[in-house]
């Protein structure tokens, strides 16, 4: 599944009644089912959730964990609403 979300419908998506998604590098993740098993604790990533984490991922993390994560968590990418009204 991929989608185009705007800034503000990722932000919907800051507690488990709507899922949470963060945005890393413009592609957005769902860890609403990830959150439990993050081995950095689901406190520091509830914190970001509806938001741009880019800067805190890079801080604890390589390209290697998107690489092994992205198939599983991956929804979508942030553009602007021109490009989701194509959709
Ligand atoms: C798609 C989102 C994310 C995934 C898939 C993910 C995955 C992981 C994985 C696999 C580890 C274990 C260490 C490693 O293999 O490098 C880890 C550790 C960690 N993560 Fe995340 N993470 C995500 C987002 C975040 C965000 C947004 C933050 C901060 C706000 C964060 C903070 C941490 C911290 C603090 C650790 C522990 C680092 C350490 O022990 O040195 N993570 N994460």
């Amino acid at each position: 599944m991929s989608k185009t979300f705007t800034a503000g419908d990722v932000a919907e998506h800051k507690d488990a009644a709507n899922g949470m998604y963060i945005i890393v590098d413009s592609t957005v993740y769902d860890v609403t089912n990830f959150i439990d098993e993050h081995p950095g604790g689901s406190k520091i990533l509830k914190r970001v959730a509806g938001k741009d984490a880019s800067k805190q991922f890079w801080k604890y993390h390589n390209e290697g964990v998107l690489k092994k994560y992205a198939a599983k968590l991956k929804v979508g990418s942030v553009g602007t609403g021109g490009e989701k009204a194509k959709l």
